[in-house]
């Protein structure tokens, strides 16, 4: 993996001069610890890595240490001594989200993040008020936004280019594309931005499709992975942990649980919300209890046949409760990984005296 593949320009080449003078290397970012760093440098090597307390203390706010998808300048050790971070280059684009419970400090998810993808559908996801809210955060990162209206399959066309329209409204200038991941459509759109050295985020509500596309991505990736597995004893295990995971078909994408929660719930309330004409059809069923499946008298199903609901919609319809049950599954599964990946990133580094003093005799090459 060339410096390029990984995202070097001429811009981090110039600034890196006066590191380069120095004899130190670069490297990017791709996890983070409480108390270091993984990094690749050139050629793809995977390093572990500390920051020195020089930029520890330099650092005015926990947003200015070095963060996954950050290039750095190292000081390689060897046996003895570790790989340490001497400097730090230029962010081009900062994604962060505000701490929990820390409201004036921002937590930096990802930088360098060429392309944020916002993964949506045409119903009972669709909200324009959450896409505007999406495309702000994308904007103030500085990175490109892409728009994916996932699950054509259960849509019209007619709903779906009413829904392209409107978005484009709220952003002409983000890419939209309608894709079902079922069918493996949303893997060529995704694909059409993935070039070498770009690096892309997917976010999203849970259960329109991203872990189908990131899935979809990443298949690839482990075949590539089980490749180098064999020749260096390290392998799939590597790559789940990482947080910036080069893709076979080049680019690369930049997936941890701060990301993942970047989304905005679709709640249950919104959910039903976006079914309000069928459950208004419903009030005209012969029987209150009706399952609108073969009951007689129901008043959805002969919409359906008389084509005045979507046959699509209907389907969707019933599986609401399925699908609640399914996204408070989630919600909870979600809250657990995103709470043990605060603990670990939670700038132990700043914020607890024994690792501070631990780091900075790390730095100097003390045990
Ligand atoms: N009909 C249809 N279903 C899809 C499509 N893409 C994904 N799904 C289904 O939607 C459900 C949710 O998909 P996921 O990929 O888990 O959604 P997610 O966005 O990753 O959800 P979280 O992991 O909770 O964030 C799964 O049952 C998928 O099979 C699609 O294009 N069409
Ligand atoms: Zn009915």
């Amino acid at each position: 993996m060339t410096l390029e593949e990984l995202g070097w320009n001429p811009e981090l080449e110039a600034a890196f001069e006066p590191f380069r003078v120095k004899g130190l290397v670069p490297a990017r970012l791709i996890r983070e610890t409480s108390i270091n760093f993984s990094a690749f440098l050139e050629g793809g090597e995977e390093i572990d890595t500390i920051l020195c307390g020089r930029l520890w203390n330099a650092a005015a706010v926990d947003s200015d240490l070095p963060a996954v998808g950050d290039w750095v300048a190292i000081e390689l050790g060897n046996d003895q001594q570790p790989h340490i971070i001497r400097g730090q280059l230029p962010r081009r684009t900062i994604f962060s989200r505000k701490m929990p419970g820390n409201s004036s400090q921002a937590q930096v998810i990802g930088t360098n993040i060429d392309i944020v993808t916002v993964v949506t559908d045409a119903g009972a996801d669709y909200n324009l008020r959450r896409m505007e809210r999406y495309f702000a955060l994308i904007h103030r990162s500085g990175a490109e936004a892409v728009v994916l209206l996932n699950k054509s399959d259960l849509f019209s066309k007619e709903e779906l280019s009413r829904a392209v329209d409107e978005i484009s409204a709220l952003s002409p200038d983000a890419k939209i594309h309608i894709t079902s991941a079922l069918r493996g459509e949303g893997l060529k759109a995704i694909k059409s931005h993935l070039r070498p050295g770009i690096t892309m985020c997917i976010v999203g509500s849970s259960g329109v499709g991203k872990s189908t596309l990131v899935n979809q991505l990443y298949g690839e990736e482990w075949q590539w992975t089980s490749e180098v597995n064999e020749a260096t004893g390290k392998g799939r295990h590597t790559t789940t942990c990482r947080e910036l995971v080069p893709l076979e078909t080049g680019g690369m994408l930049i997936d941890n649980p701060g990301m993942r929660e970047i989304q905005m719930w679709t709640d249950e309330e919104t959910l039903r919300g976006s079914f309000e004409d069928v459950e208004r059809l419903s009030a005209e069923c012969r029987f209150s209890d009706c399952s609108h499946g073969n009951d007689a008298g129901c008043a959805i199903r002969k919409a359906v046949e008389s084509g005045e609901l979507d046959a699509a919609r209907y389907e969707s319809y019933l599986n609401l409760d399925e699908e609640i049950e399914a996204l408070r599954k989630r919600a909870k599964k979600r809250q657990m990984a995103t709470e043990r990946w605060h603990k670990r990133t939670h700038r132990v580094k700043a914020r607890n005296l024994d690792d501070r003093i631990q780091l900075e005799k790390d730095a100097r090459g003390e045990i």
